[in-house]
Parts: structure tokens; sequence; C-alpha cells
């Protein structure tokens, strides 16, 4: 115990980190300094167990892990996706579900049937240009964006959109629909190709763990 060295988890801020941090809750472990919703302070630590965790903006968290700052990452599926890291994917966890959709007005599903050239805006090229291109073979023209993804279409900046659909409130306040689907997503459990061998014991402790309160569930 007295040698061990700390296990770093890169955890995303925002819709995922409540969840994650109840997951690990389930398992016992516990970082009560994080709720701290009025603190900057950036990396937290467990004694106990030999632990830091740190908050990160999500599409980092896949860096973190590669280079091998965090040994694991919490993340959603679409990041892994569109971030493409050398890193392991080794556990859904069954939270943060929601799905990668074409969307835009009920009249663009002609635009696509019939392969036309449509613009597609996204936060997302990678997965576009891949769900285009290498599934459907349909040549598009991809503009990358970073937010408020359903204005493209009602501004006249694309014909659809590619992007995260999960009540489907988004867009029907904005007279848009889902055109297709790309794939369901949700939050994993990423590993660092070198911790995983290193630390082989502990991590899978901890997705064994994590498996058995997923099934409780
Ligand atoms: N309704 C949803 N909209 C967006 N992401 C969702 C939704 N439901 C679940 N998710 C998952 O939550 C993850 C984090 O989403 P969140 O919006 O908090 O971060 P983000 O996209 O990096 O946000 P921002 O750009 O506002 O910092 C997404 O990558 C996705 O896997
Ligand atoms: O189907 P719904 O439940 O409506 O959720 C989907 C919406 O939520 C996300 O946007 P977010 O709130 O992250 O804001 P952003 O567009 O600025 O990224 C996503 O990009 C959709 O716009």
């Amino acid at each position: 115990m007295e040698d061990m060295r700390y296990l770093t988890f890169a955890l995303g801020k925002g819709r995922l980190a409540n969840k994650t941090l109840e997951t690990f809750e389930k398992i016992g472990i516990t970082c009560e300094e994080m709720k701290d919703k009025n603190t900057r302070k950036l990396i937290f630590v467990n004694e106990e167990y030999k632990l830091r965790f740190f908050l990160a903006k999500g599409p980092d968290v896949p860096t973190y892990v590669e280079y091998g700052a965090a040994d694991i990452g919490i993340v959603g599926k679409d990041t892994i996706l569109e971030e493409a890291r050398n890193i392991y994917e080794v556990l859904d966890l069954g939270f943060g579900k929601c799905r990668m959709c074409i969307c835009g007005p009920a009249e663009a599903k002609e635009l696509l049937q019939h392969h036309e050239q449509i613009r597609v805006a996204t936060k997302y090229p990678r997965i576009a240009k891949d769900y285009f291109y290498n599934k459907k073979h349909q040549t598009v023209e991809i503009i990358k964006l970073n937010g408020s993804i359903e204005l493209a279409p009602i501004v006249g900046l694309s014909e659809v959109i590619c992007d995260i659909v999960e009540t489907g409130s988004t867009l029907r306040e904005n007279g848009l629909v889902v055109l297709e689907e790309v794939c369901p997503l949700s939050a994993r459990m990423v590993v660092n190709q070198v911790s995983m061998k290193m630390e082989n014991e502990r991590i899978t402790k901890l997705i064994t763990d994590l498996k058995q309160v997923l099934r409780e569930n």
C-alpha cells in the first residue's frame, strides 16, 4: 500500500460529471471536495485509495488519457469517436444516453435520399465525414460549428446538421426532425494503453466493481 502510485482520473465537466461521481460513490470511491460547486480547484485527491480526479473539457479527456496524464477517463462515446485517440475503451457506463443523428427540416429528407451535395453543420466533423463518406458514400460539405447547431438549417447555413439528440425537444422547438440515425451514444470509461498493463490489477478490479453496480441498477 505504501508505494502504491496515484491512479489519475480525467472526468468531463458538464452533463456527465454528476452521474460519474454518483457511480464512483456506489463502489465506495468518494470525493467530497469535488462536489463543492463554488471551488475553483481543479484537482482532487482521495488519499485512502491513492486516487486523483480532475475535471477537464470533454474533448480534452481522451487527450489526457492518450498521453498518460490521466490513467482513466470518463467521456461520451461521441467525444471518443471525434477525437480518435489511441486509448482503450473498456466500459459502457450506461448513463448519458443519447443519439448522434442527421437532422433538418422534414423537406431535407429528399435531398438525403437523392444524394444531393448538401451542406452539413456539426460540432463533430469527423463523425459526420465518416458517416457520409464511408457509410453512405455520399459527398457532402461539412461546416464546423461550436454550439447551437440547430440554428444552421434555420438561417440557411446548411441543409442538415449532424448532432446529439436526447429528448428531441431542441429539434421540436425549432421545427426540425431526425432524418437518419448515425449511432447510439453513452458515457464510456477509457484507459491509457500503458496504464492498462502497468496497473492492470487495480484497473481490472475497478472495471469489475463498476460492472457489478451497473448490473444492480
Ligand atoms: N442532450 C445532450 N446534449 C449533449 N450531450 C449529451 C446530451 N445527453 C448526453 N450527452 C453526453 O454528454 C456529454 C457532455 O455534454 P456537455 O454538453 O456537458 O459537454 P460539451 O458538449 O463538451 O459541452 P460544451 O460545449 O457546452 O462545453 C456529451 O459528449 C454526450 O456524450
Ligand atoms: O434532444 P435534446 O434533449 O433537446 O438535447 C439535444 C441538444 O442538447 C445539446 O446541446 P447543448 O445543450 O449541449 O448546447 P450547444 O448546442 O451549445 O452545444 C445538443 O447539441 C442538442 O442541441
